[in-house]
């Protein structure tokens, strides 16, 4: 048995230059886990609170309170603790704060040391972490699916564009490193039609081009035309993947797009992205409506479930009991997985598991702020949950994350990746399947 000597929270910084808690974890016998908090921009209302100082200093955003209770309550609950029960560990996070959206503890301090305490535990066996989470939840570990941004919109690029992320996967591909290839060539394509319509405002928040559209749609138009410059076909090897973020522009009830100074309505909505489902070589949309429009969520659903994945984030927020609500609702047929909106691992992978058992897609997926950290990689990785989800290129926190993904699929061997496995129930995969695919 191996317990738990001491828990440290530091403060450290993000991609958006904000403060941070980073957790250190040390094991009796020395070892050590580390693991940082993300952040991110545009927030589900019913996720784990990210704790922030408030006050002038740092615009408010400082983590002292968050380092607090790391270094104060957390730090001496787990004093002593078998390393090994990730479970307990996470129950006695629970016990420290009973709160809906741990607003006692902060969701920062928790999912800092509940990760952290995850990669000591790795330490302590010797595998890597991806091997330590399909051993410790029983799972086939495989290379997930990446979803790459070519644009960024929203919250995350001055609300220039209304939705917030334009990314392509390439399902078609036979590894990571080949998805990472092509999407590289479509990436800069896509930088140099900006840039010979005069139309590139730089890099948004996770890497993707900050574009100055003229319409929402103007951004698939484009999306389409880059694949193609890169030499492939869209909806061949290489598909469309959306993230509305519709929370962000909706108000009580009905929806702005401020870029094209358009209100509608939640039907018109989602006529307006039906129709963009008819016109590109979209398989996978996120939140397609607001996180408050459960019958909206059930309509697109019922209307486009059969044709594409459909991601509850913001509308589910990590949370098992959600999605057990919108399973039965007929609302959505994936999640996505963020372990800061849960709070803690054990939280996080409840929810994976709701979704398996509703026989959902998952998707596990980093914040806007973001850091070195890489511990979604290998928690993709080890829960074999089919895609991640991490923004772009030109921003290393981001590549962190892919590279790392190469790093664990030679240590997985070829033949782990898991290529368009998890979008075999979209039009994308039924198309192979009637190639014989699968
Ligand atoms: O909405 C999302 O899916 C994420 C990542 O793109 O953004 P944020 O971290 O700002 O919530
Ligand atoms: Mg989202």
């Amino acid at each position: 048995m191996t317990t738990i000597k001491s828990i440290y929270g530091r403060r450290v910084w993000d991609s958006r230059g904000n403060p941070t808690v980073e957790v250190d974890v040390t094991l009796d016998n020395g070892l050590v886990g580390r693991a940082i908090a993300p952040a991110g921009a545009s927030r589900g209302s019913r996720e784990a609170i990210d704790l922030r100082d408030g006050g002038v200093a740092l615009r408010g955003k400082n983590v002292m309170q968050a380092l607090d209770s790391v270094n104060g309550p957390i730090a001496a609950a787990m004093r002593g603790m078998e390393v090994q029960d990730q479970q307990a560990i996470d129950n006695a996070l629970l016990a420290l704060d009973s709160s809906s959206f741990k607003e006692v503890l902060g969701g920062n301090a928790t999912v800092a040391t509940s990760l952290a305490v995850l990669h000591a535990a790795a330490a302590d066996t010797g595998k890597p972490l991806w091997r330590h989470v399909a051993d410790l939840y029983n799972c086939t570990p495989s290379i997930p699916l990446p979803e790459i941004q070519i644009f960024g919109g929203g919250a995350h690029a001055g609300r220039r564009v209304d939705i917030q992320d334009f990314m392509i996967m390439v399902p078609g591909a036979s590894s990571f490193d080949e998805v990472m290839e092509v999407t590289s060539e479509i990436y800069f394509a896509a930088g140099d039609i900006l840039a010979s319509r005069g139309k590139a405002a730089g890099v948004a928040d996770e890497g993707g081009w900050w574009p100055m559209f003229d319409s929402n749609e103007e951004a698939l138009e484009t999306l389409v035309l880059a694949i193609e410059k890169a030499g492939e076909k869209p909806g061949d090897r290489v598909v469309i993947s959306l993230d509305i973020a519709a929370s962000e522009f909706a108000k009580k009830g009905r929806y702005r797009l401020a870029l094209e100074d358009r209100e509608m309505d939640s039907s018109a909505l989602i006529e307006m992205l039906g129709g963009w489902l008819n016109d590109y070589p979209i398989v996978s949309i996120e939140d397609p409506v607001s996180e408050d429009d459960p019958e909206g969520m059930a309509e697109f659903t019922r209307r486009f479930g059969d044709q594409v994945q459909i991601i509850g984030d913001d509308y589910l927020v990590t949370n098992a009991t959600l999605v057990e609500e919108a399973a039965a609702a007929g609302a959505c047929n994936a999640v996505l997985i963020k372990v800061n909106q849960a709070g803690t691992v054990s939280e996080s992978i409840d929810t994976y598991l709701a979704a398996q058992k509703a026989g959902w897609g998952a998707v596990v997926s980093a914040r806007s702020g973001e850091s070195e950290d890489t511990s979604i990689s290998h928690l993709a990785t080890g829960l074999g949950a089919g895609q991640l989800k991490v923004g772009s290129f030109q921003r290393s926190e981001r590549m962190a994350k892919w590279n790392e993904c190469l790093r664990i699929q030679e240590q997985l061997g070829a033949g782990s990746f898991v290529g368009g496995a998890s979008l075999r129930r979209t039009w994308w995969g039924k198309q192979q399947g009637s190639k014989g695919v699968w």
